[in-house]
């Protein structure tokens, strides 16, 4: 490596900054360093232009040639290595959005005139007590962050454990009814004879049982929000009463004369197709259009699967634990497979996993389509690689279908670098003829 080469090269930076490198973990966390065209080293040297405070960082760590549009990285034979996407690398085009690990400190490549973008989207990983990495997530989070502060009522559609609960609690405490109730009626929940007087409450006298007059959940939400789980569960009979509410927030108890005006926001969720229902009679077209202006959709996880790291590691710190807790071999596994039950499987599984012991992980069916299954008998170092290799190649295979071949769209579907992406496409030989 020829330092004086790089000193020159490094006066020779000049122009404008071009991108901006953030420190998102580690002692230096919180600062950014501007980048103009030119070349950096990074390291522990006070000498070195970028400088970091961490002692599993080299001394001469890190060379970074500033381009235009990219930045070419090269490990200066540091002692513990470079990494991208948890792999070592010796050199690599960094696109901006990629995040770079130098022994316990993250850094992040943004682009300078998107800086504030590329912080409102690095915010969209979350939404409440959502997360999720993956770009089917972003987007929803992105929607949500829009629609959550209006008064507009919202559908949220997704299979069991996708996180529906969750999200229309984010929804009800970033929008100004906040301070408000946030009630919630479960109508799988409720015996369907109840329902009714759950939803619009009664007076006293109304039915053999009732002896009191009571509020229902329409009303108890004033200024506030109700949350009606399961909104494909409500009985044809009682779908004409909700329209009126969604309509003209009118509700009318049990056994009374009078309707009431109530102040509400209403939060649907269904995981049932309610298309499917109207079209076989079970659920009334209008209330569907009416509930459906503002839908969102909670994909299954199978749907993305680079959200379940990211998810692994959130359970971990949500219980105080480091990411170490869980080995590689017993996250690989949990990658690959399907999850049927969404992330609530995934949660009582890690659960599992954590108060039990690796030994209690369970038996999980690798997906019928992947081809990655635990080699037992091989010695435990390659039986492990065999199966991140597994994982990958799967993965890989189920990205370039979902993304038709196309490598730009599957590298930012999968939030990978392209050059990455390209060089583990030609690590499992997936390459041929591809060059979108
Ligand atoms: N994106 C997510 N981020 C973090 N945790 C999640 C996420 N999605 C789901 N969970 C976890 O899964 C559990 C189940 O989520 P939730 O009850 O919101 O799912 P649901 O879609 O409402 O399921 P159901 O249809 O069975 O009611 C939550 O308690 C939470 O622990």
């Amino acid at each position: 490596m020829n330092l004086d080469a790089t000193a020159t090269l490094t006066r020779g930076r000049a122009g404008q900054v071009k991108m901006v490198l953030k420190v998102l973990s580690g002692p230096d966390s919180g600062k950014v360093h501007p980048l103009k065209q030119g070349v950096y080293t990074v390291g522990k040297a006070p000498t070195c232009d970028i400088v970091l405070d961490d002692k599993a960082v080299s001394r001469q760590h890190l060379r970074l040639e500033v381009h235009d549009e990219h930045v070419v990285a090269t490990d200066l034979d540091s002692h513990n290595g470079s990494f991208c996407e948890r792999l070592r690398f010796t050199s690599l085009e960094l696109r901006p959005g990629i995040v770079i690990t130098l022994g316990t400190t993250e850094l992040k490549l943004i682009p300078e005139d998107t800086r504030e973008r590329s912080v409102l989207l690095s915010s969209k990983d979350r939404f409440g007590a959502l997360v999720g990495n993956s770009r089917k997530m972003r987007e929803a989070f992105t929607l949500l962050e829009r629609l959550a502060p209006g008064g507009a009522d919202v559908l949220i559609q997704g299979e069991t454990g996708t996180g529906k609960d969750l999200c229309a609690e984010a929804i009800h405490q970033q929008s100004p009814r906040k301070k408000g109730p946030f009630v919630i009626v479960d109508l799988a929940g409720v015996p369907p004879t109840l329902i009714e007087s759950e939803l619009f409450g009664h007076v006293k006298g109304a039915f053999t049982s009732a002896q009191g007059d009571r509020a229902g959940a329409f009303e108890r939400a004033q200024n506030g929000t109700v949350f009606l789980d399961e909104v494909g569960e409500l009985p044809l009979e009682l779908q004409p009463r909700l329209l009126r509410v969604l309509e003209r927030r009118q509700v009318k108890r049990v056994g009374a004369n009078d309707y009431q005006t109530v102040n509400m926001r209403v939060v649907a969720a269904t995981h049932v197709n309610l298309e499917q229902a109207v079209t076989q009679g079970k659920f009334r077209r209008d209330l569907f259009h009416r509930l459906a202006v503002l839908r969102v959709s909670l994909p299954p996880l199978r749907e993305r699967p680079e959200d379940i790291p990211v998810l692994i590691d959130h359970m971990l710190q949500t219980t105080g634990r480091p990411p170490s807790a869980l080995s590689d071999q017993t996250r690989a596994l949990l990658a690959q497979y399907p999850w049927p039950g969404n992330v609530r499987e995934l949660r009582n599984v890690v659960e599992q996993v954590m108060n039990l012991g690796e030994e209690a992980l369970p038996d999980l069916e690798s997906s019928s389509e992947g081809s990655t299954k635990v080699e037992l008998d091989l010695p435990f170092k390659e039986a492990k690689e065999r199966l991140i290799e597994g994982f990958e190649r799967d993965y890989l295979k189920n990205l370039l279908e979902r993304c038709e071949g196309n490598i730009s769209r599957a590298s930012r579907e999968a939030d990978i670098d392209r050059v990455y992406l390209k060089k583990l496409l030609r690590k499992h030989e997936l390459d041929a003829g591809r060059e979108t």
